[in-house]
């Protein structure tokens, strides 16, 4: 494809020599020749340090601040680099699946995606989902990385999604996905907004920064005319509603207090919960076989994607009856020689934690036995948070490592403990934790082993030492249990 015909579709003026571009790159080391690279400042590097190296390799073109010395190639220049990319790639990756959403909030993106392509699928789509557990079919799931994937690796997947027939695509969108302009460009039809609560205040300043940064999705990034799927009963629900309203997008909000599904009732049963919902008037009655008030606000926002993308109501609320745990989320792993249940869930929040903790409860008719930690190199200020949380909610909580990264694990586990009372237990070793959880849990209780979900290592270390030890929460709660007699 030409670069005139490139800006031409983005609606720029080509201000140098025409050329065939081949791909896009946002890392140097990925330059052909024909390659447009974007060369951006970043949190440890400064991308137009490489773009004599890119230039070299045969860029011919480099999307940059309009202050960078680009030689030998046209310099398309904004103030926000990483926008105008996203603006130019887009007509480069073509076909797009028809039918995109996207997800952000703070908790419940995974799960969201994840129940939106599954209930896709169920009424006969080929679909897909991209996120934190990686690019997803009913075939296979291949991991990119992060949770937002980066433009040309979004763009890339996209267009290979379209091109095995998938045609539906739901996917997440982090912070830090938003605020670094990595989801860009395609016609998104509906964006949903789940919750917000504390994280990352070790990326973005404050809360309400924190916030902006996603309401992105219904400022820019879902089309003009789209949908605001919004969960109403969170704090900062009026907050989002009210960027919807301001873009004009269509609103569809759900919850207790939502007119798209208003949620009238909830009561959990033996393996899930009996959900009361009115839509368009009509009271209907729906078996979800997932436990948790969290897990039931996942399934009715991602039936509310799918009704704003065309779902029809009677198949849609039925396929919902049929939804499987998605992996890591209030996932079974194994049963304790007592007979307890031992769950592992992805709660790696103040709010998620307590939300799982709460998810479980209900179950429970001796103790809750929650084993739990925080992750390093990543916001401190959530750690006593989760251990208050821990506290409050288990009655006994067990206090370990989860990815300590390039921080002192002792020290990690201390912030937490600084958040709990006097019966807190500690021990950092995460194989340890859980055999000790199971070894204790007798007939009524219940285990609840937090943060990793899906996760299969555990982070040692940062940079040129980083080491992933193979780690996973649902095989050593079974090795544990079966070691001591379970299943
Ligand atoms: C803080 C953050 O979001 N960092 C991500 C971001 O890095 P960055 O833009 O700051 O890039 P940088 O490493 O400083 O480099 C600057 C530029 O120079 C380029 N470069 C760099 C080195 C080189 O030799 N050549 C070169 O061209 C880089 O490609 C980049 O374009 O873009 C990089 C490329 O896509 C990501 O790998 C990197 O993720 C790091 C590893 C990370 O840990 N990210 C986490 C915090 C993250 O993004 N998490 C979110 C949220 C998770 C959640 O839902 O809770 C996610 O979406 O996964
Ligand atoms: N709607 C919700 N409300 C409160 N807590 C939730 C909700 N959904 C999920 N959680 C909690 O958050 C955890 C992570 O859920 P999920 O993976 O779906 O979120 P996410 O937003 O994708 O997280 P990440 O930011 O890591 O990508 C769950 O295991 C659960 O403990
Ligand atoms: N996307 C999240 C994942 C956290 C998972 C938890 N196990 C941890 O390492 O803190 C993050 O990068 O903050
Ligand atoms: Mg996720």
């Amino acid at each position: 494809m030409k670069l005139s015909a490139l800006c031409a579709a983005a609606g720029l003026a080509l201000d140098g020599s025409d050329a065939n571009v081949t791909g896009f790159a946002i890392d140097h080391r990925k330059v052909a020749p024909g390659t447009v690279f974007g060369a951006f400042r970043g949190a440890k590097f400064n991308g137009e340090d490489f773009i004599p190296a890119a230039v070299g390799a045969g860029a011919v073109a480099v999307v940059a601040a309009p202050e960078a010395r680009v030689e030998g190639a046209v310099h398309f220049a904004d103030a926000e680099p990483r926008r105008l990319f996203a603006r130019l790639a887009a007509p480069f990756y073509t076909p797009v699946p028809e039918t995109l959403v996207a997800v952000t909030g703070t908790n419940g993106k995974t799960s969201t995606v994840e129940l939106t392509r599954q209930l896709w699928r169920m009424a006969g789509q080929r679909a897909a989902s991209i996120g934190t557990l990686g690019v997803t079919t009913s075939d296979e799931s291949v991991s990119t990385g992060l949770t937002t994937p980066d433009i040309v690796t979004f763009l890339a997947n996209l267009t290979g999604l379209a091109r095995e027939g998938v045609s539906h695509v739901a996917y997440e969108a982090s912070s830090h996905g938003l605020s670094q302009f990595r989801i860009e460009g395609p016609r998104v039809r509906a964006g949903a907004f789940t919750n917000l609560s504390r994280d990352h205040l070790d990326y973005h300043a404050t809360m309400d920064d924190y916030f902006a940064a996603k309401m992105r999705l219904f400022d820019e990034v879902v089309m003009d005319g789209g949908t605001a799927v919004i969960w109403a009963d969170d704090a900062w629900s009026e907050k989002a509603i009210a960027h919807a309203r301001a873009r004009g997008l269509k609103l569809f909000t759900v919850g207790a207090r939502g007119d798209g599904i208003r949620l009238v009732g909830r009561t959990p049963t033996a393996l899930g919960q009996k959900l009361e919902i009115e839509h368009e008037g009509k009271a209907r009655v729906i078996d979800l076989p997932l436990i948790g008030a969290y897990q039931a606000a996942n399934a009715l926002v991602a039936a509310g994607l799918v009704l704003a993308t065309g779902g029809e109501p009677d198949a849609t609320f039925d396929a919902v009856k049929r939804l499987v745990t998605v992996r890591g989320r209030i996932e079974r792993a194994a049963i304790s020689p007592a007979g307890a249940p031992i769950y592992v869930d992805y709660a790696h929040t103040p709010d998620a934690l307590e939300a799982a903790i709460a998810a479980l409860r209900p179950h429970v008719t001796g103790r809750l036995i929650a084993v739990f930690g925080a992750g390093g190199d990543r916001d401190q200020g959530k750690r006593p948070e989760m251990g208050r949380v821990a506290a409050e909610g288990a009655d006994v909580a067990i206090v370990t490592d989860d990815n300590p990264r390039g921080e002192e694990p002792s020290a990690i586990r201390a912030m937490v403990l600084a958040g709990m009372g006097e019966g807190a237990r500690e021990i950092g070793d995460r194989r340890a934790a859980i055999g000790a959880a199971v070894a204790e849990a007798g007939a009524g209780d219940v285990v609840l082993v937090a943060g990793k979900g899906h996760e299969q290592g555990q982070i040692i270390g940062s940079g040129d030492n980083v080491r992933v030890l193979p780690f996973d929460d649902v095989t050593v709660a079974r090795e544990m249990a079966g070691t001591l007699g379970g299943k």
